[in-house]
This record gives C-alpha cells, sequence and structure tokens, in this order.
C-alpha cells in the first residue's frame, strides 16, 4: 500500500530527515508538551525519522542522533517523539496522537508497530478499474482505528470521463470527507494536496498497487530535492541509502512516511474503526429493538427501516457487515498464528538447550 522503494525511480530524496529542523517542523503538538513531566522538563524530545533493526535515527532542534536499541525501551515505531537524559540515554517514549499497528485479538505483546504520530493518511485510489466505494470503506476503517485524518485521493483522472462524478459519489460516504481527484502524471496538480503537507504535518499513503502511489510521492519528494539541495548523503557506491521505514522531508516542509508495512496491513482487530466508519449504521443499531440485532429480519430493527425508506443504502449495510466479518476473522487468523510461532520458538530454545546441555555432557 506504501510506495515501493523500487519503484521510486526518479531522483527522489530517499533520505530520512536529517537536518535540524525545529520542533514545530518535526511535528510537535502542546499534546506532546502536556505529557513532560516536571523532573524531564529540561530532556530534549526527538522524533524517530528511521528504523533499523538494532537502532533508531533520531532527529531534535540540534540535529540526528543515533540511539541503540535497548530491551528495557518500550516498543518504538518511527514517527514517535521520545525524550533521552541530557546524556542521550533513552528516558521517555511520549503518547501517540495516532497509531498504525498489525493487530491480533489478545496478542498485545506480538503486536507490531506499523507509524506514529501521522496526521493525513492519503488514500489512494484510481479512477478506473479499482474504484471501488467499499475498498474506500476499509481503508476508512484503518484511518479511523489509527486516528489519522483520511483524505481520499481519485487518482488517474484523466483516463476517466467524469471524475466528478465519481468525486461525488465518495462524497456521499460522509459529506464531510476530504476528496480530490487527481492526474499525477501532470506533476502541477500536486497542488491538491499541497495543504496538507506543510510545516510540521506527518503524510502517509495507502492503496492498491498500480493506482499511483509511487507517483505522487516521487513528485512530493523530487521536489524537495531542488528545494533542500545537498541534504543528502550517497553510500559508498553512490546511491542514495534507504531504510525502507523512515520519515523523508517534503519540499512543503512536511515529512512523508514511508513504510512498506502500511503496505500489507490488514483490517485486524479494528471494530472502533469500522464502527467510526459507519457512524451512520451504529447511531441507527442504537435504536434497533434488540440489542444485539444483525439487522437482518428481525422486528424492530431500525436499520432496515432506513434500507426500506431510501434513507440508508443496501450496499452500505452489506459493506458494513462484510467488514466487521473480516476484520473479526483476521484477527483471529494472526492471533492463532502468533500462537503457533511462539509455540514453534519454545520448541526450538528446548531443542537448543537440550543439545547445550548434551554437549556438557
Ligand atoms: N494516466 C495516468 N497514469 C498514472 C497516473 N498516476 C500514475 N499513473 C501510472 O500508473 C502506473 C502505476 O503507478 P505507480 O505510481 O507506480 O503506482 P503505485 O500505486 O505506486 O503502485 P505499487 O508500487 O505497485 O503499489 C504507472 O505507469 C504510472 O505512470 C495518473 O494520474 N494518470
Ligand atoms: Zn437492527
Amino acid at each position: 500500500m506504501c510506495p515501493d522503494h523500487s519503484k521510486i525511480t526518479t531522483d527522489a530524496n530517499n533520505q530520512p530527515a536529517s537536518k535540524p529542523m525545529t520542533l514545530a517542523q518535526l511535528g510537535w503538538r502542546p499534546f506532546f508538551g502536556q505529557q513532560i513531566t516536571l523532573e524531564q522538563w529540561d530532556f530534549p524530545a526527538l522524533r524517530v525519522v528511521a528504523q533499523h533493526r538494532n537502532r533508531l535515527e533520531l532527529l531534535g532542534e540540534l540535529g540526528p542522533v543515533d540511539l541503540e536499541l535497548t530491551p528495557n525501551m518500550p516498543a518504538i515505531t518511527v514517527g514517535d517523539w521520545l525524550q533521552l537524559s541530557p546524556e542521550g540515554r533513552f528516558e521517555a517514549l511520549l503518547e501517540r496522537q495516532s497509531l498504525f499497528r498489525r493487530k491480533a485479538a489478545g496478542s498485545k505483546v506480538a503486536e507490531q508497530l506499523i507509524a506514529a504520530n501521522v496526521d493525513t493518511l492519503f488514500i489512494v485510489m484510481s479512477l478506473n478499474d479499482d474504484f471501488n466505494l467499499s475498498r474506500v470503506e476499509r481503508y476508512l476503517s484503518l484511518a479511523n482505528e489509527a486516528d489519522a485524518e483520511p483524505v481520499i485521493v481519485l487518482t488517474k483522472a484523466d483516463l476517466c470521463a467524469d471524475p466528478d462524478a465519481m468525486k461525488r459519489q465518495v462524497q456521499g460516504l460522509d459529506p464531510l470527507l476530504m476528496v480530490e481527484t487527481i492526474n499525477g502524471l501532470d506533476a502541477a496538480q500536486i497542488d491538491k494536496l499541497l495543504p496538507w503537507c506543510g510545516s510540521g504535518q506527518t503524510v502517509a499513503f495507502m492503496g492498491s498497487s498500480g493506482v499511483g502511489k509511487s507517483t505522487l510521492v516521487n513528485t512530493l519528494l523530487g521536489g524537495a530535492v531542488q528545494e533542500t539541495g545537498g541534504i543528502r548523503e550517497d553510500d559508498s557506491k553512490g546511491r542514495h541509502t534507504t531504510t525502507g521505514r523512515s520519515l523523508h522531508p517534503m519540499a512543503q516542509g512536511g515529512l512523508l512516511l514511508d513504510t512498506p508495512g502500511m503496505r500489507e496491513l490488514q483490517l485486524a482487530d479494528c471494530d472502533e474503526g469500522v464502527n467510526a466508519t459507519f457512524a451512520d449504521i451504529t447511531a441507527l443499531a442504537g435504536q434497533c429493538r434488540f440489542g444485539d440485532c444483525q439487522h437482518g429480519n428481525e422486528p424492530g430493527c431500525a436499520v432496515q427501516a432506513a434500507i426500506d425508506s431510501g434513507e440508508l443504502e443496501p450496499r452500505r449495510l452489506t459493506s458494513f457487515q462484510k467488514l466487521m466479518r473480516e476484520q473479526a476473522l483476521n484477527s483471529a487468523t494472526l492471533a492463532q498464528k502468533r500462537a503457533k510461532d511462539k509455540a514453534f520458538q519454545k520448541h526450538i530454545n528446548a531443542t537448543q538447550s537440550q543439545a547445550r546441555r548434551f554437549k556438557k555432557g
């Protein structure tokens, strides 16, 4: 769902942000400041701009800092805000404003963090074969679950006879939803996305393969190279190194989060996100006669009544029920898989320690 690095073919800025930036430019908000304790008042705050296996790249007002990962640290992901002691030791992880994670019901330990403190999720869908309202609803559920603001970006407007009609269909899902149509091949049209890409804002992309995410990302980052030229460092082979989980500066001043994990993000343990996406149905369900109404043939079903009166599209109920089933099924499958992996690891550990004991005689 996120751009594939191999597809970033232009001379885009593939380096994580590394130039000193003010906290505001890095995305600092009063929400983070309010969490700082009196004892840690003076400790610098830094943002995680890249994540590697054993270390994190942080960026603060004084520039980049490398931090070794140690077992006593909590789970940290790209986009997080940390506080370090004056000696440079890890002190605190600040509560996140938004968080994308791969979840499985009942296995909090094993959950995988994908990205934190993303302000805007660009949900990209093309105006040709990929166009599908239920798919928009699936991505909206992920954005709502993560607490990121969704913006729907309908690409390939140049290949569509009536982009405005398609836009109206998406807008019909929610009158407050941000929806833009764009021809990604025309770099000037990137202007439509710039209101969300300014200084201090963090954005990420999601969408099916081939819809034009890399094209948009390249335009947003390509500009940054011209604007801020010289902030990249080439590796020994003259290539620009990429990390795979990092925040990149955009020409407009904002940060673009690039992580392959967003691509595989499935609906799992996401009932809050699905409910938020279908707030109309959730509100109606509250008026059904039975608390556990499945909105089928039950008497006194307010959802069916809304469908009968034309107030609610039947497609929307079908999509809601499908996504609810999907998220429950996925989280159960993930939980099962993790239990299996854990049992397998236990078996390996037992075998290894047995082998060691045997060697020792
Ligand atoms: N006509 C037209 N073609 C576009 C537009 N946006 C992207 N394309 C083309 O669509 C193809 C796929 O675009 P990408 O940007 O690679 O799509 P992607 O979403 O990054 O795909 P993955 O990397 O597989 O996830 C490329 O050939 C682009 O040139 C658009 O707005 N109009
Ligand atoms: Zn009902």
